[in-house]
């Protein structure tokens, strides 16, 4: 089967920067692909390669079985990109920007159609200068979708849009998946990419640490389960039988409830040991890691304060959608 993405020793230099340092990651056809990674990790350079916007300073890209450099206009024509930082025209109305992307494109699409699927054909008419953050997002998927995409490329898609729209926006992702495209799609925000993802890659520091499925990840992590059993009373006998258990890593104890920590080991032995010792389960809870935690498990380099301080500082000094005009609706129709 072709891949829809396959980079190999993808590097990227800007100047003293190392922004991507021998990525290889390859996105099968038809996947829903999540790109993770903290701020600067190097995700959108990656887009950006894809669509010959960055060259690299060596390795390769290829996009539908295409060269990203040297066959780029063609990989364009059957990409839809949502770029993580776009520029409506402020003059164009909604209808205007699609109609522009469909005659880009030279599709026969039906731009009230694609407004009607983001949720924004009520504004289609009026002028995107006075659209909100979220409409701007929604107008750019649309253009996104014009000529039902091989592959479609979204930086950050949940970015300015409201639980309703990052709603929306996972339904679209995945019809489109159902029609055949590949969706390959980069985000911090876990619960999004956790609950429409086939597999994820992390990216951290211009390198992949991990390419996986969520439920993986997660094992993969080594992450702790923790077992919340309550029980008519709690035996000393049972908290002396689950402390010699192995697997078991932490006994904690209410009068009603026994939590138990665990790595790797048997839940059954657990419940074993609990009734053997005398006592009446009457209720069983499991909670797994977060995903945020399993994502700052393959995140977090050794000075852990150090980087969350230069994370804040970048959260708190990027703004996108203002500072960078590399994107904007002629490059997205491209
Ligand atoms: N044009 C550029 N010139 C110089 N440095 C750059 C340029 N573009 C990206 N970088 C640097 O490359 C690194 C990776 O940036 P990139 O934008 O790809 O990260 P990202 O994972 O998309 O981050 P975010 O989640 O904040 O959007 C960062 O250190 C960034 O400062």
């Amino acid at each position: 089967m072709r891949s829809a993405i396959e980079l190999t020793g993808l590097t990227k230099h800007f100047g003293d920067v190392v922004a991507l340092d021998g990525v290889d990651l390859t996105v099968e056809e038809g996947e829903i692909f999540g790109f993770l990674g903290p701020n600067g990790a190097g995700k959108s350079t990656t887009i950006d390669t894809l669509l010959d916007f960055v060259r690299p300073t060596a390795g390769s890209a290829r996009v539908l079985g295409m060269d990203a450099q040297a066959e780029s206009l063609e990989i364009r024509r059957r990409v839809g990109v949502l770029p993580d930082a776009y520029r409506v025209y402020d003059r164009l109305t909604g209808r205007q920007h699609v109609q522009f992307a469909i005659d880009s494109k030279r599709t026969d699409d039906d731009p009230m159609a694609l407004l009607e699927r983001v949720g924004i054909a009520d504004a289609a008419d009026r002028k995107a200068g006075g659209y909100s953050k979220g409409m701007r997002q929604r107008l750019v998927l649309a253009m996104a979708l014009v000529g039902e995409p091989d592959l479609l490329i979204l930086d950050e898609p949940s970015t300015g849009l409201d639980p309703n729209g990052a709603r929306e926006m996972r339904r679209l992702i995945r019809e489109e998946a159902e029609r055949g495209a590949t969706v390959f799609f980069s985000s911090h925000i876990l619960e999004q990419v956790e609950a429409i993802c086939d597999r994820v890659a992390i990216l951290n520091e211009g390198k992949i640490v991990t390419v996986d499925t969520i439920a993986g990840l997660r094992e993969s992590a080594g992450s702790a389960t923790e077992l919340t059993i309550t029980v008519d009373a709690v035996p000393d006998a049972a908290l002396d039988a689950l402390d010699a258990l192995d697997g078991v890593q932490g006994v904690a104890a209410t009068d009603r409830t026994i939590t138990v920590t665990m790595g790797a080991g048997s839940k059954t032995a657990i419940l074993d040991a609990i009734e053997s010792a005398g006592a009446e389960m009457l209720d069983f809870r499991t909670s797994e890691t977060s995903l945020e935690e399993l994502f700052a498990t393959f995140t977090t380099v050794a000075d852990t304060d150090e980087t969350a301080a230069e994370l804040d500082d970048e959260a708190a000094t990027e703004h996108p959608d203002e500072t960078d005009d590399a994107a904007n609706p002629a490059e997205v129709a491209r």
